[in-house]
């Protein structure tokens, strides 16, 4: 989220000040035009090829105020990947409900039921 404090030009938009934006991450996130015909899918591969511009994937933000805690936030998460993947199986329970919703971080509406079974060494 951005106010405006004067009036400003966005490409050929007039925007008054005091206007509050809101950064549409999760439509440019699955935009075709920057991700393909396949931006739905689950492709981790497409991060594989660089970047066709700077702002099409930016879930910590951009700039001068982006996210403090993003590499803290991707050390946690590789961490609790890689335990998980070590200590058990895992696979979506068939009761889970595919509906991401937008609520400060992307995240799914009705909860993610994973099914883990430990893997006995
Ligand atoms: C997956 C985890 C996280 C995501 C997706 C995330 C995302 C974001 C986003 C989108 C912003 C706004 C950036 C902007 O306005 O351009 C932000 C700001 C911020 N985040 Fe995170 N964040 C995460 C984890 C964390 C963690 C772990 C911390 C602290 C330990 C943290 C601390 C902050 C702070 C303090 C700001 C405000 C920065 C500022 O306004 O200067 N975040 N985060």
């Amino acid at each position: 989220m951005r106010q405006t404090y004067k009036k400003v030009m966005v490409g050929s938009l007039k925007v008054p000040a005091k206007t509050q934006l809101f950064l549409a991450l999760t439509a440019i996130h699955h935009d075709k035009e920057i991700w393909g015909e396949d931006c739905n899918e689950f492709n981790p591969d497409r991060f594989s090829e660089p970047r066709k511009h700077i702002a099409a994937f930016f879930p910590f933000g951009l700039g001068p105020r982006t996210c403090v805690g993003q590499n803290l936030a991707m050390i946690e998460a590789k961490i609790f990947l890689a335990m998980i993947i070590r200590d058990c199986s895992f696979s979506i329970s068939p009761t889970y409900c595919h509906s991401p919703i937008m609520f400060l971080t992307l995240q799914p509406q009705h909860a993610a039921q994973i099914l883990f079974r430990r893997i006995s060494c």
